[in-house]
């Protein structure tokens, strides 16, 4: 086999650059009929990725034209008194969208805290009854906030014309934010995808990898997949982020899911940092837009 690297980069970062540009026209559009769309954050404790992740998102906000309402909330916060601050963001106008960082410390329970979210509010895409609408919708357009690190990889592969009809996705974890939504979302006709999901349970994750045209690698277990175990000219997107920091200049590094070597195998591949990441930052933006805009088209309806 040749050690030359030959894989072509998934440029996460350029590809939100373009979707930034679009959303960008979009949002002057919504301020000439009198609407801003604001999109919320809460953070609840210090966790310094998670800080990273929230400003990451208010940044890319200011560049689109979005204002930013940023709720910060004590580590030891009640439930209740989470889900009053929630309530406070569902009747605020100047809130179009919001997400709840995660992960949430563990004396407060995800999916209670993700059902308070008004469902046309859920910028992340993560409420039940727009998962379920997923679920639900095989064919047809779905106008509900779709989750985004999901919608990211298949824009992310859609922006270089990587065309998923009829290929084998093997996608590596089970977690709720893209392991188990991704299936629903790579399985519609629009799309076509045969789906492999792989996690700790599985018996022989090599075996399957070694079968897949393209690789969601989201387990969030730094270099789990290994390019060895993967077909030649595999489509590779490395989603989970595993962060390590220096104990002793307090810098972080990222570390991705796929262990180095990756180039020399795939035919195309996510880098991470700089690949899904950014994309996923960008179908935020994307969901509170669509929102605003159908809360634009209600109000001009008279609703
Ligand atoms: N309610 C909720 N929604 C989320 O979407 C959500 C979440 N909770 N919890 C954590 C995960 C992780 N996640 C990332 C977003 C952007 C980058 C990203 O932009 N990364 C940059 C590097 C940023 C850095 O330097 O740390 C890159 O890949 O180039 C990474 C990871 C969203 N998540």
């Amino acid at each position: 086999m040749s050690t030359e690297a030959t894989a072509q980069k998934l440029d996460g970062k350029a590809t939100a650059a373009a979707l930034k540009q679009e959303l960008a026209i979009r949002v002057a559009a919504l301020k000439e009929q009198g609407i801003t769309p604001g999109l919320g954050t809460v953070l609840v404790g210090a966790d310094p990725a998670s800080q990273t992740y929230v400003t990451g998102k208010h940044r890319d906000c200011a560049e689109v034209g979005i204002n930013s309402i940023q709720v910060e909330l004590p580590e030891d916060i009640s439930q209740e008194d989470l889900l009053a601050e929630l309530e406070k963001l569902n009747h605020d106008d100047a809130c179009t969208g919001y997400i709840v960082q995660l992960p949430l410390p563990k004396h407060l329970d995800t999916n209670t805290v993700l059902e308070a979210i008004a469902p046309e509010k859920d910028a992340d895409g993560l409420h039940p009854m727009n998962l379920g609408r997923l679920v639900a919708t095989v064919n047809g357009e779905i106008t509900t906030p779709l989750p985004c690190t999901p919608k990211g990889c298949i824009d992310l592969l859609d922006h270089y014309g990587l065309d998923l009809n009829g290929k084998h996705v093997v996608v590596v974890g089970r977690g709720v934010t893209i392991g188990r939504p991704i299936g629903l979302l790579l399985t519609r006709k629009q799309i076509n995808a045969t789906v492999t999901l792989c996690h700790t349970g599985t018996k022989d994750t090599a075996g399957h990898l070694a079968q897949a045209d393209v690789v969601v690698a989201a387990a969030g277990v730094k270099h789990v997949v290994d390019p060895k175990d993967l077909k030649p000219g595999a489509v590779v997107l490395d989603v989970g982020v595993t962060r390590e920091v220096d104990p002793e200049t307090g810098k972080a590094t990222i570390h991705g899911d796929v262990a180095p070597g990756i180039e020399d195998v795939a035919s195309w591949y996510s880098p991470n940092p700089g690949g899904v990441g950014p994309m996923t930052r960008v179908e935020l933006l994307a969901n509170v837009v669509q929102s605003a805009e159908q809360q634009a088209r209600a109000l001009a309806a008279g609703v």
